[in-house]
């Protein structure tokens, strides 16, 4: 059977758990932006060039350089207005690419060089992500994210719970893994525990299991933000056969979600090539995993053409991308009926639909 085609996936109602706004923006946004502000230290202005530069820099099969990219983003993306403008345009971008939920993560600790108070930058954002998903079939949220090498964590925790009735979900950490664990910021997490609050953590990216254990068993992850390692507790004997250290079978049993970001792993170094990625294993031995694009500037990818990626690479069909899908949503932070709605109203008719006139595998 012929496999699906890009112009396909993006029909499917997709959800997305794992996207950096200042991951996101558009090459012409970036210009367009530095030049309002004034911010000169762009690599290039020619926008096609910036495109290009963002995706070198970002293959570079090191986390912390692909990070040191992130420095233009964030540059000009220091007023309400700007944020507001990449809010908007990641909402429109998305919606474009037929997801229909997304929770769409930044740090509002690095937006605040003009002196802009944290509230103002969540509520730009917030603003921003409602626009452009109006008239569209996106629900976007947003999860505040505290730069694990900074000590505002507590802070930026509070902030997530102040704004969680107006479109805040949760809380993650991100930044540079090796040598700033998740217990750094355990006062963070109990206090979102505390505060009944969701919060997921990028762990298992750079760093292997003991970020991964840390996540989990001291600070009570929700979700892991790639969690690739899990697999350094599984072993494959030559027949095939798996079998799972207790780490493994801790995650897999209590269906901790993994947000797999296949693409950005390649080019941060987590893993070799797409074909030889985790997520196939992972997803073999029905671990809960969900595809994610992580930052669709850097890694030059959408939703859908991860999925492509996916369904070439191993042989994936629609009920794959569904199974994907319905994790994703099983996953999210949203209150439980609001999941409930969006799967059984659009995600399973809109899969259904699409295998019975678009067959593929
Ligand atoms: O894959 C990643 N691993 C760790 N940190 C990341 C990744 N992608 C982006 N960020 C970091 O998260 C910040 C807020 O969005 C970004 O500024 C970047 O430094
Ligand atoms: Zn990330």
């Amino acid at each position: 059977m012929a496999s699906l085609t890009l112009d396909q996936i993006r029909l499917a109602p997709k959800v997305l758990l794992h996207d950096h706004l200042d991951g996101g923006l558009r090459p012409a946004t970036v210009v367009e932006l530095a030049d309002e502000c004034g911010y000169t230290a762009l690599p290039t202005t020619d926008v096609t060039k910036l495109g290009g530069w963002f995706r070198g820099g970002a293959h570079s099969g090191s986390l912390v350089r692909y990070l040191e990219t992130f420095s233009h983003t964030v540059a000009v993306m220091q007023t309400p207005e700007a944020l507001a403008r990449v809010a908007r345009e990641c909402a429109e971008d998305l919606a474009a690419d037929g997801i229909v939920y997304a929770e769409i993560r930044f740090a509002p600790e690095l937006h605040t060089e003009n002196g802009l108070s944290l509230d103002a930058i969540v509520e730009a954002v917030l603003d921003g992500l409602r626009a452009g998903s109006e008239g569209t079939g996106l629900h976007a949220r947003v999860l505040c994210t505290a730069m694990r090498h900074q000590a505002r964590s507590l802070e930026i925790a509070e902030l997530a719970v102040r704004w969680r009735d107006q479109g805040v979900v949760g809380f993650d950490i991100a930044g540079a893994e090796a040598g700033n664990p998740p217990t750094r910021h355990l006062d963070a997490f109990q206090y979102l525990q505390r505060a009944n609050g969701h919060f997921t953590i990028h762990a298992g990216e750079a760093f292997g299991l003991p970020s991964i254990w840390e996540a989990v068993q001291w600070c009570n992850a929700d979700r892991l933000g790639h969690g690739v390692r899990i697999v350094d507790d599984i072993s494959v004997d030559v027949e095939g056969q798996a079998s799972l250290g207790p780490l493994a079978n801790y995650v897999r049993d209590t269906r901790v979600p993994l947000e797999m970001c296949p693409s950005s792993n390649v080019h941060t170094g987590a893993a070799r090539s797409i074909a030889t990625h985790p997520i196939g294993l992972l997803r073999d031995l029905r671990f809960r995993v969900t595809v994610n694009t992580d930052n669709r500037l850097m890694s030059d990818v959408t939703l859908s053409s991860e999925f492509a990626t996916l369904v070439e690479t191993f042989g994936y069909g629609w009920s794959d991308i569904r199974w994907f899908t319905l994790n994703a949503m099983k996953s999210a932070f949203l209150p439980f009926d609001q999941r409930l709605d969006l799967i059984d109203d659009v995600i399973k008719p809109g899969f259904d639909a699409l295998a019975a006139s678009a067959p593929g595998a």
